[in-house]
């Protein structure tokens, strides 16, 4: 199995880094467009499997798309990242550029590889990766959802004083502060309902938190996050090579579902070897299903923006 991480900075590295620890692959390439920063990431990361006991082979390079030929899964992390104050959306002329250029080199040497896309704003470009690639659907994948609903875990662990790994959470919808959906009243804890341990304020204040999970963390660090988005990458690219079907909240193109068409947008679906296989319906309620609407408009007008670039 081999994997390749286009784009070493930040996000790349670090989803790259969880690949290795977790041998997830024989082969693991990095790619960069910056002269030497893959292949030093690359070493670094090697220079700790003699402390940390892994075998993964992992190769940096820079620009030649020859040294990542025959991907099965490939992750797209390439592109500038916010800064304080921004908004993801508003680096969609940055990134959409990039997006498009990378799949193509990706293709030309991986023609099966499964692609999943995380470069912002992601789902306008999880959708320009599958419409300027003409790949199969299931094999063009978006990761926002699994970030945040980690992100959902820990504001309700802090809450609840519970762990973490005994909550489950998800959010569906788009990947940007005002667009992602905390769905609180499906959240539970080992089957509690999240909704009858904590009071409506409560609740409220946590999908607030939730959803500005992105843009707090960027305020603290001057750029956006990296250890949870690598390990949250990482974790789809598990999903894939061990054929794990896991049910994650991903953005995918939608052909009806929730009754939406032609976007891509964060909704459950299993992962397995053959990228995302089902998506799974959840019954919303009314105001549920408005929210994701508002969601699907919010982000449709964002892929329009792309006709423009
Ligand atoms: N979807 C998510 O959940 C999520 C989470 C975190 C970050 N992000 C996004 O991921 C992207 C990367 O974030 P980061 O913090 O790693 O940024 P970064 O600046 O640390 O790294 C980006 C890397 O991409 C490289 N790059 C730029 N153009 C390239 C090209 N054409 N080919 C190959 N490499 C290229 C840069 O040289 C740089 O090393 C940003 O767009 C950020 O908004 C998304
Ligand atoms: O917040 C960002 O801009 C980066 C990423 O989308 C995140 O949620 O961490």
């Amino acid at each position: 199995m081999k994997v390749t991480v286009v784009g070493a900075g930040a996000v790349g590295a670090t989803c790259a880094n969880n690949i290795a620890r977790k041998e997830l692959c024989d082969e693991l390439v990095l790619i960069d467009i910056k002269e030497g920063i893959a292949e030093g990431k690359a070493q670094d990361i090697l220079q700790s499997a003699a402390l940390l006991g892994f075998d993964t082979r992992i190769t940096g390079c820079s620009r030649d798309y020859a040294h990542t030929a025959g991907s099965d899964v490939v992750v797209i992390t390439s592109g500038l990242p916010r800064k304080p104050g921004m908004t993801r959306e508003e680096l969609i002329g940055a990134n959409a550029g990039i997006v498009k250029e990378v799949t193509q080199q990706i293709l030309r040497y991986s023609p099966d590889a499964i692609l999943i896309i995380i470069s912002n704003p992601m789902d306008t470009m999880t959708y320009l990766a599958w419409q300027s690639s003409g790949l199969p659907k299931q094999r063009v994948i978006g990761m926002g959802g699994v970030l945040d609903s980690a992100r959902f875990k820990y504001q309700l662990s802090k809450q609840l004083g519970a762990s973490a790994a005994d909550l489950n959470a998800v959010v569906i919808g788009g990947h940007g502060d005002t667009t992602m959906l905390p769905l609180i009243r499906y959240a539970n804890w080992n089957s509690v309902p999240v909704t009858a341990l904590l009071t409506p304020e409560q609740q409220q204040q946590i999908v607030n938190a939730t959803m500005v999970g992105g843009a707090t963390l960027t305020k603290l660090l001057g750029t956006s996050a990296w250890y949870a988005p690598g390990a949250a990458a990482a974790a789809v690219v598990e999903a894939i090579v061990r054929d794990e079907k896991k049910l994650m909240p991903c953005s995918v193109l939608l052909e009806g579902e929730y009754g939406l068409n032609d976007i891509c947008l964060g909704v459950p679906v299993t992962i397995g070897r053959n990228g995302w296989e089902n998506i799974i319906t959840y019954q919303l309620n009314e105001t549920e299903q408005a929210m994701l609407h508002q969601s699907a408009d919010a982000v449709r007008s964002m892929n329009d923006v792309l006709k423009n670039i």
